[in-house]
Order: C-alpha cells, then sequence, then structure tokens
C-alpha cells in the first residue's frame, strides 16, 4: 500500500466542471452519437479533460485534488452503473450507460430531473426489490491510476448511499409500499467493497456526496450508513460532503460515527451544533460552488473560525459554474469562475480562519433602485403583501375570461407546440457571425424571418391549431431577454453544464433590471402577419430568467423577480397590442427554486406566484395566457402551479409522468418526449390522450409535446407532429 496522509489537505474543491473549457466534451459526445467519431476517440478527449483539470488544479496550487469528479454523463448515472444498478431493458443493448440517458430504439430513458435546487439534470435511478447490486469500480479506479501516472495522488469523489437512494424511483412493478431506501443494507455491501477496492489501490481519503442531508438529516439511515462504513476495518479515511443548505439537523447522527472528515456548505451559515463535530476534520466550503461573485476574504475566515474548520473549500463541486473568466471583460474585478475560485480557496488557506462577525446570508439592502421599484410595485397592488385577491384583481375569472377567448375559433383538443422549432446550423452560425462582426443586422434579420416563414409553412401543412413562430432568433430561453434588458450582463464563454452534452451560458444580473423597448414583437408580429391561425407569443417568464441567470447576492431574490416580471408585463402588453392573442409566458424553472427546507418553500411559492402573476395579470380577459413547465417532477408544486392562474398550462407529462387530475383550466400534458429522438407513432399518442381525457374534460385538454423542439432536427419534428395531429383528430372524431 501507498503512503496514507493522516491529514486532511489544507484547500481542495468539491467537484470540478468536466465538459471542456471549449465544451470539447460536448463536441465530442455529439459526434460519437451522430458516428462522426469512434469510442477511442471519445475517450481521448475525456483523459484529456481530466489530465487537463488535474494539472490545472495543481498549478493554481491547491493540495486536494478529487477525481471521479469527471463524467460522460451524468454523476448519478455513474453511481447507477458503479454499483450496477442496471434496469433490465438497457442491460442487451451495446451500451447500456448511453441508453439509459438518451433511450434506445424502443427502449426509454430514465427519468431526468433536477439535482436539488440547481438547473443541473441527473437521471433517476430506479431500483426494486430485486435489483442485484454489484460492485462495478473501473471507473473510479481508472481515474485514480490515471491521475497517478500524471504524479497526482487524488480523492475519488462518489455520490453516497443514502443521497442515492433517496434519489433513485420505485422501479416499475415493486409492490405497493417499496421505497429505495429499503434496500440501504444491500447497497452498502457494494459500498463496503467499494471501500475495500480503493484501500487496496492505496488511496487516502474518499469522498462520499451525501446533499440530501440538507433535507433528509433526522432519518435514521444516515446514522446507520455512516456507522456501517466507518466501522469497516479496510477503508480509506472518509469525507462526508454535504451541500446546498446547513445540516444541524443531521450531524448529531455523523458526530457518533467514525467519519473522519464532514464538509459543510458554510454559505448557509455556521450549523449551531457544529461543536458535535469535535474530534472530526471539519472541510469548511466558504467559497460558493453556485455563484459567480468573488468571495470576501474576512466574511469567509469567519465562517472558517466559527466551523472550527482546519480546511478549506468550495460549498458545492464548481460543475455549477463556468471554466474561467480568461476572454470575458464582463463586470472586472467582482467576478470569480471555477479557475478564479479555486485561487480563493487556495489564498483563503493559506490566510487561515479568523474570528470576527459572521455575515448573514443575502444580506438586505443592495441597490437602492431595486429596493425603490419593490415599494413601488407593491404599492401598486394595494398593501404590499401579494395576495390571492391581489393578483386576481389584474384580470377577470377563468370562466368570464373562457369565453371572451371563444373567438380564437379553436377545435376541441387543439394542437399546439412549446414554442422553439430545430435550431438549424445556419442560424447559430449567423449569429456568432453577427456577434464577431462579420454579418451585418439587417441579413441576420432576414435569415430569421425565413426560418419564422418555413416555421409557419410546416405547421399550416401539418395542421396544428395554435402556431409559434419558432424562436429562431434566440440562442436560449434566458439569455436572449438578459441580452435586450438593463442590468444583465453576458459572457462569451461562460458555459454551464445543464444536462449530457447540453449547456447554457446563464446571463449575470449585476443591477437594475428594465426595459426599454420591446423585445419579441416584431418576430411574433411578423409571424401572425403569415397566417389566418393564432400565432401564441413566447416569453420567459421572471421566475425562470433569475432561476437560470447568476444573480446578485447582496439582493433578495423576490424582488429583483419583482423587477424582472414588471419587464415582462410590458412585454406582454406590448404583444397585446400588436394583435397577439395568445401568450405563453414560460416557467420552466418554478420547482427548480423551491427551497429545499420545508418551512421555507411557502415563502417562496407565494412570491414566485405574486411575480407571475404580476408579470401576466396586464392582459385583458380576450387574451389567452399559456405557461409552460418541465424538467422535473411537478407533483410538488401543483398548488402553485394552479395558483398562477394561466388559461392553459402544458406541462411534461410523457417523460416524467406527472399527474394531471385538479386543474381547473386548460391543460397540456406533453404527449411525448423530446429529449429523445425518437419518434411516437399514433397509437401511443392516441394512448395518452385518451388516458388524458380520464381526468381532464375534453374542453379543456390541450395536445403538445413535453418541451420545445430547439435540439431535434426537423425530420424528426414533422413526423412527430404529424402523428400528434393525427391522433389529435383520431380522438376528437369520437368524442
Ligand atoms: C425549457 S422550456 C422551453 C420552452 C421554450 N418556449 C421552448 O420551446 O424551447
Ligand atoms: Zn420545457
Amino acid at each position: 500500500m501507498r503512503c496514507v496522509t493522516d491529514d486532511f489537505p489544507a484547500s481542495t474543491v468539491l467537484g470540478y466542471p468536466r465538459v471542456g473549457p471549449d465544451r470539447e466534451l460536448k463536441h465530442a459526445l455529439e459526434g460519437y452519437w451522430d458516428g462522426r467519431i469512434d469510442r477511442a476517440g471519445l475517450d481521448r478527449v475525456g483523459r484529456a479533460l481530466r489530465a487537463d483539470t488535474w494539472h490545472r488544479l495543481a498549478q493554481l496550487g491547491l493540495d486536494g485534488l478529487p477525481s471521479n469528479t469527471f463524467s460522460e454523463y451524468d454523476q448519478v448515472l455513474d453511481t447507477a452503473v458503479l454499483v450496477d444498478a442496471v434496469p433490465d431493458r438497457f442491460r442487451e443493448r451495446s451500451e447500456p450507460y448511453f441508453a439509459m440517458a438518451r433511450g434506445a430504439d424502443g427502449v426509454a430513458p430514465l427519468r431526468m430531473t433536477k439535482w436539488f435546487d440547481t438547473n443541473y439534470h441527473y437521471l433517476v435511478p430506479e431500483i426494486g426489490p430485486r435489483t442485484r447490486f454489484r460492485l462495478v469500480a473501473d471507473k473510479p479506479l481508472g481515474e485514480v491510476r490515471e491521475a497517478r501516472e500524471l504524479g497526482y495522488e487524488t480523492r475519488p469523489v462518489v455520490v453516497g448511499p443514502v443521497t442515492f437512494l433517496r434519489l433513485a424511483q420505485a422501479a416499475p412493478g415493486s409492490p405497493a409500499g417499496f421505497a429505495p431506501i429499503d434496500r440501504l443494507d444491500d447497497l452498502l455491501d457494494v459500498y463496503v467493497r467499494l471501500l475495500t477496492a480503493l484501500a487496496d489501490e492505496g488511496v487516502a481519503w474518499v469522498q462520499l456526496d451525501e446533499p440530501v442531508l440538507v433535507t433528509d438529516g433526522g432519518s435514521p439511515a444516515v446514522r446507520h450508513a455512516y456507522r456501517r462504513l466507518a466501522g469497516h476495518g479496510r477503508r480509506p479515511r472518509l469525507l462526508v460532503a454535504s451541500y446546498f443548505g446547513d445540516i444541524a439537523d443531521a450531524l448529531p447522527a455523523l458526530a457518533v460515527t467514525a467519519v473522519e472528515a464532514v464538509a459543510l456548505d458554510l454559505t448557509h451559515g455556521v450549523p449551531a451544533n457544529v461543536d458535535l463535530l469535535r474530534g472530526k476534520t471539519v472541510v469548511g466550503g466558504v467559497v460558493s460552488g453556485r455563484e459567480v461573485w468573488r468571495t470576501d476574504a474576512d466574511s469567509a475566515r469567519a465562517l472558517l473560525a466559527g466551523a472550527n474548520a482546519t480546511s478549506v473549500s468550495t460549498s458545492c463541486s464548481l460543475l455549477h459554474v463556468p471554466y474561467s473568466l480568461r476572454g470575458e471583460d464582463v463586470l472586472p474585478g467582482r467576478l470569480a469562475f471555477a479557475e478564479e475560485k479555486v485561487a480563493e480557496v487556495v489564498e483563503l488557506a493559506r490566510l487561515g480562519p479568523k474570528p470576527g462577525p459572521v455575515p448573514v446570508a443575502a444580506a438586505v439592502g443592495g441597490s437602492p433602485g431595486v429596493h425603490e421599484l419593490r415599494v413601488e410595485l407593491l404599492n401598486r397592488r394595494e398593501g404590499g403583501v401579494p395576495t390571492e385577491r391581489n393578483g386576481r384583481a389584474e384580470r377577470s375569472p377563468y370562466e368570464v375570461r373562457a369565453l371572451a377567448q371563444r373567438d380564437l375559433g379553436l377545435p376541441v383538443l387543439p394542437v399546439t407546440t412549446i414554442g422553439s422549432f430545430p435550431q438549424t446550423g445556419a442560424l447559430r452560425a449567423a449569429r456568432r457571425e453577427v456577434a464577431a462582426g462579420a454579418r451585418g443586422e439587417a441579413e441576420y434579420e432576414e435569415l430569421v424571418r425565413a426560418e419564422i416563414r418555413r416555421v409557419v409553412e410546416v405547421q399550416e401543412r401539418l395542421g396544428i391549431d395554435v402556431l409559434v413562430h419558432g424562436e429562431p432568433e434566440r440562442n436560449d430561453m434566458v439569455q436572449y431577454f438578459a441580452e435586450h434588458l438593463d442590468g444583465f450582463a453576458v459572457t462569451r464563454n461562460g458555459w454551464v453544464q445543464s444536462y449530457g452534452s447540453r449547456c447554457t451560458r446563464p446571463p449575470i444580473l449585476h443591477g437594475d433590471v428594465r426595459r426599454s423597448a420591446p423585445i419579441t414583437v416584431r418576430w411574433a408580429r411578423y409571424a401572425q402577419s403569415l397566417t389566418d391561425k393564432p400565432v401564441k407569443g413566447m416569453l420567459t417568464g421572471p421566475v425562470t430568467i433569475v432561476a437560470w441567470s447568476f444573480v446578485r447576492d447582496d439582493l433578495p431574490l423576490r424582488d429583483v423577480t419583482m423587477q424582472v416580471a414588471e419587464a415582462v408585463r410590458a412585454e406582454v402588453q406590448d404583444l397585446e397590442a400588436a394583435g397577439i392573442r395568445v401568450i405563453q409566458v414560460d416557467e420552466p424553472a418554478l420547482r427548480e427554486l423551491l427551497p429545499l427546507r420545508r418551512e421555507e418553500q411557502a415563502g417562496y411559492l407565494e412570491w414566485a406566484v405574486a411575480a407571475y402573476r404580476w408579470a401576466t395579470g396586464g392582459a385583458g380577459d380576450a387574451t389567452q395566457i399559456h405557461t409552460h413547465l418541465c424538467y422535473s417532477n411537478a407533483d410538488e408544486v401543483l398548488a402553485a402551479i394552479d395558483a398562477l392562474d394561466a388559461d392553459v398550462t402544458s406541462i411534461e407529462s410523457a417523460r416524467s409522468g406527472t399527474a394531471v387530475q385538479g386543474f381547473g383550466r386548460g391543460l397540456g400534458p406533453g404527449v411525448y418526449d423530446i429529449h429523445s429522438p425518437r419518434i411516437p407513432d399514433v397509437a401511443e399518442v392516441t394512448a395518452r390522450l385518451r388516458n388524458a381525457l380520464r381526468h381532464v374534460p375534453a374542453e379543456r385538454l390541450w395536445v403538445n409535446p413535453d418541451c420545445g423542439l430547439k435540439t431535434r432536427t426537423y425530420e424528426q419534428v414533422e413526423a412527430a407532429l404529424a402523428n400528434v395531429v393525427a391522433a389529435a383528430r383520431k380522438v376528437r372524431s369520437v368524442l
């Protein structure tokens, strides 16, 4: 066995971005899936990215280097493979890993949902009473060896057993009452074997990520799992890493185990009972892995002192921030991306803890402009507290609106889409050229119009009832609005992984948000001029705009969201004035911002709903307001979705299986999953519609895909939508 150091390194990070500084992994994966590069080519890219990361972290002076933080798709999926929790339907495939992630012909992928309250998505493992766990440790061992060849001893990072099971779902066909956590002991057998294998490999420390401790801290599973793992003789030292919140509730359980180190997310404050950890190493997560703002050294050192931390780290993996500020000239002096954050960690480790006043999270105050606008908005809505009554005062009750919207002349089971159509390579290239100054605005404008003509023509030909313009002018549903609003900055290359090979470039909200001119009106008006069918104007809602941006951390999120709502409201009114009769305001991130702790959820939902209703409440009764939600199981926030009071709600359902009961207004449960290239056939869509009709009356049921179509090709979209229209007609004919 190699030499094992007793002490945890003075500086480390819990994880690092992995798609590559120029999204090398994204390009390699997509090339591989399309058959443009082979397996060896994909492996080469992964290996080079891992090597670059270790070199860079070492160069920046970091002591403790993590490994197994790379992933070809998702770390939860990697963990499922690590314990061989591969459902039978994937086993026969040539590549079970990508089949689980993306589906394969005739085989549905695993469900995908948000990783806690971030915009990262993981694949939901399916665990049943008969899942046979078995250790398949090639990946963590491989990365340890790979790093060692380069001269680095690393700390493998693995999703912990409690988090893994809590995030899993019961495999289809499991008996009622079965929960994946019932399999904890069987899974722990495999983790014990993993620890032995890592010890045999000479690994000194292993990191088990247990973010679920934030919400699930008090449960006996935690104590049981870590008593057993830490009680196992032949193992590396254990670092249990929690993040995304305070884990005071979990500390008593962890404290009685022989776990050597605990990583705390101190950006949520110091747990009141941190003294319970005496005798263990406390790794202080003071450099936020989720914000892009520079760390205040005094506050960070005070937090380290308050938590008796002897080691400095990031609050969570840096997966959630872009690689580096190199090549950016955005907000000089105020930002830190992954590389800069590593430098902060190293510097804070050098400075050490220093007792001082501990800052309160999300200090109130900040920009006077935001404050004034908030007061102004709240006054206008009488009395300040956003209530049901305040919101409703804006629009008449649904029944009245539904009557006013009758002259839209829609059939029963109207067919619509969620907004985007395929983003062609030509459009993306043109946008890059405009940004680089190599192509004129006017020429680009004409390209967008041509695309709108194509999208309208396709929809008319297919027989869609409520048309969209296809969003060809948008690179991204949040960034596009950020680029057109004051108060946001955008980066050149600040990509962050959203899921698999998909990345977004979150804008940075740094000042008062204002709309100085209409943003989408000319596109919607142009599309409407081409058809007699109603064209749906497409906007992104205020909650989603802030959720998918990096928001200044010294301002209360609700005030900032209210400002964004004011801008969206103005856009809604301008669309209406331009003759657009149907307007969709998307809120796919409503669930994502839901606080992890139950006590905080009602307060959040109240302001989130109020912001949405402020954004849409200026529309007249005859204007039909749609909203759209996706990416996560909406079941937990159904009451809030209902409170948005949209006339029509389209919701991801085909992939997530969200229940559709209990809606008092129009509802479009998605009839097929657009995240997979699979074309749904008529029978399948018909069956879904018939099923939906058991819960939703025909006059309120809408027909639409799960989400926007921008990641698909025209060929796939036309084939799928033709089947959707055929299914809608078939079901209509027998109503
Ligand atoms: C993630 S929700 C996407 C909604 C958007 N209107 C689109 O169709 O792409
Ligand atoms: Zn969507």
